[in-house]
């Protein structure tokens, strides 16, 4: 049984996904993970973790308000011996420094996901400028310069919500999914791929106003619980990472680990 086992968890404003690692550092060992609706964080402790090894510490990231950060410390504490821990944006950490008017309101996510980023880019080459895409509830697209500086972001609706903001403003449309096409010719199609493009249409600008401030390409990466779906319909080199955000949470931990 591992000794200095660690829990990250990610609640966004769909769904809390956890993960326990061997070791709080970057390429420690998944030893499980898991991903549960808001609603239904009251099962973990009694449920996914009853027969998981107990990690020594823990740390997140939460969008989703207090109601559901308490909820999901009560599970922490009711199974485990560690207290939770939840990473808040600031000025600079682990290698990123936040170029928001006011840093502290960036979503800790945002924020996690920059961090893993960074770390991923600078292990598999030479500093480079990064375009970072989350498609959860909501979609962001974060531009970090050469030096690891965020420059700014976009917020969008994901998916979900862009479909239903128009079944309900308007009096025709109420359609299942459709298929991504360039020419839709259905209404299923065409708000399936309406929304696609829109996505991708503000990712590709994105990517262009960062090679234009850069002079130079960005790595591009993709993360999230609907990042797969945006993939096929995607320019360019986008690279589909499952846990940017996990990631960042080890990173984050392992430089708190050393601080202390
Ligand atoms: N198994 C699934 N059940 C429901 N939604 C899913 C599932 N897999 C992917 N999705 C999509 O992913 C989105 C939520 O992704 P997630 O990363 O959990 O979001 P958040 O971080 O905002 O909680 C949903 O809006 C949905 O479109
Ligand atoms: C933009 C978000 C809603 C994304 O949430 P998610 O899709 O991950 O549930 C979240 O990062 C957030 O609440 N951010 C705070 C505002 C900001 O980042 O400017
Ligand atoms: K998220």
């Amino acid at each position: 049984m591992p000794r200095m086992a660690f829990l990250a968890i990610d609640i966004g404003n769909t769904r809390l996904k956890w993960s326990l690692f061997d070791a709080a550092r970057p390429g420690a060992q998944l030893l499980a993970h898991g991903a549960e609706f808001l609603d239904h964080i009251e099962r973990l402790a009694d449920g996914p973790w009853a027969e998981l090894p107990a990690p020594s510490s823990m740390l997140g990231c939460v969008v989703a308000g207090d109601a559901v950060r308490r909820r999901a410390e009560e599970q922490v504490t009711e199974r485990f011996d560690c207290s939770p821990r939840w990473v808040v944006s600031s000025a600079a950490e682990a290698g990123i420094v936040n170029g928001y008017d006011h840093p502290t309101r960036l979503g800790a996510d945002r924020w996690v996901a920059m961090i893993g980023a960074r770390h991923r880019m600078l292990s598999q080459g030479p500093a480079r400028p990064m375009v970072v895409v989350m498609i959860g509830t909501a979609v962001t697209v974060e531009a970090v310069d050469v030096h690891g500086r965020f420059l700014g972001g976009l917020i969008l609706p994901g998916h979900g919500i862009m479909l239903r903001a128009l079944e309900s403003g308007t009096a025709g449309l109420h359609v299942p999914t459709g298929e991504v096409r360039e020419f839709p010719t259905n209404t299923s199609d065409a708000l399936t791929s309406g929304g696609t493009y829109a996505i991708a249409g503000a990712i590709e600008r994105m990517v262009q106003h960062v090679r234009a401030h850069e002079g130079a390409e960005p790595a591009c990466y993709m993360t999230g619980g609907a990042a797969w779906k945006m993939a096929p319909s995607m320019n360019g080199n986008f690279e589909l990472v499952d846990g940017l955000i996990m990631d960042g949470l080890l990173v984050i931990a392992q430089e708190r680990l050393l601080a202390s």
